[in-house]
């Protein structure tokens, strides 16, 4: 797996949906360099989703664009590939078959099956692979859903909120897993979150969004080695600086409204 020079570049990109008085996004810049980690947290409702499905093709700004490796993004690629909250399997599949399904779809699954085997280890599902997905837990579902996006050898992995729905120790051990696989393959990773200690745990970059209107307000850097140890001092002075950051844009926000 060597992710290619897919540089993220958003230019003054704003968002109105149709039929809203106001912007959902605005005067969004930002640039995310090949294999670099980005966290986009803020509150619910600041605009979070909206802008990852931008980068992902999904929904097209109203102002503005995202170019990746210097070309605009109109549509879906399977070289930058999304991850929800809930993994969309198909349940009457197998593990490997829903895994597959990239490579299957472009033609190319027969040509190197072992790859699919490569990548269920790597997520350790080698002993599930012949299981419907159904039989398996919330987490291991999550982990089918991860080896399906990275089968495409993809160069960028947009994840939105994906581990929210798992027990603690599930998600920390994915959030630990991803982080290190996108650091190893040199994967961009652009992650959504709520969560302060995720954003630490798996980005270089934390971008800090305001709400109404959604735009970017802060940003800090997390230069720690991964894998991260999350006993370790500087892992909790930077989760304590996010969270005083955070702390005073809301109060900022509040005294200027
Ligand atoms: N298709 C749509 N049409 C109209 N408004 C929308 C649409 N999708 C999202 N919105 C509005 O845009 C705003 C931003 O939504 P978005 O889901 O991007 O926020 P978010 O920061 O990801 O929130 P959360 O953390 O709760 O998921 C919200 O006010 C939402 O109601």
């Amino acid at each position: 797996m060597s992710a290619q020079n897919s540089k993220v570049w958003i230019a003054e990109l704003s968002h109105t949906f149709k039929k809203q008085p106001h912007p959902t996004l605005v005067n969004i810049n930002l640039s995310v360099n090949q294999g670099e980690k980005i966290a986009l947290i803020g509150r619910s409702g600041c605009g979070k989703s909206t802008l990852l499905q931008m980068i992902a093709g999904l929904l097209i700004p109203s102002d503005g664009a995202v170019r990746i490796s210097g070309h605009t993004v109109t549509k879906p690629s399977a070289k930058w590939n999304m991850m929800f909250q809930k993994p969309s399997l198909y349940p009457w599949m197998t593990v490997r078959e829903n895994a597959a399904l990239g490579l299957v779809f472009a033609g190319t699954y027969k040509k190197n099956p072992e790859y699919v085997e490569k990548l269920l280890d790597m997520v350790g599902l080698t002993e599930h692979k012949d299981k419907n997905v159904q039989q398996l837990s919330g987490g291991q579902q999550q982990r089918v859903a991860l080896a399906r996006s990275l089968a495409t050898d993809p160069d960028i992995l947009l994840l939105d909120e994906p581990f929210s729905a798992l027990d603690a120790f599930t998600r920390t051990s994915l959030q630990n897993e991803v982080a290190e696989i996108c650091d190893r393959s040199n994967i961009t990773l652009i992650i959504v979150t709520h969560d302060i200690e995720e954003a630490i745990a798996m980005s270089d970059r934390v971008i800090i969004m305001s709400h109404n209107p959604g735009e970017i307000v802060g940003e800090l850097h997390v230069p720690l080695a991964f894998p991260r140890n999350r006993g370790a001092e500087e892992f909790s002075a930077l989760r304590d600086q996010l969270f005083k950051q955070f702390e005073q844009i809301d109060q900022l926000k509040k005294q200027s409204a």
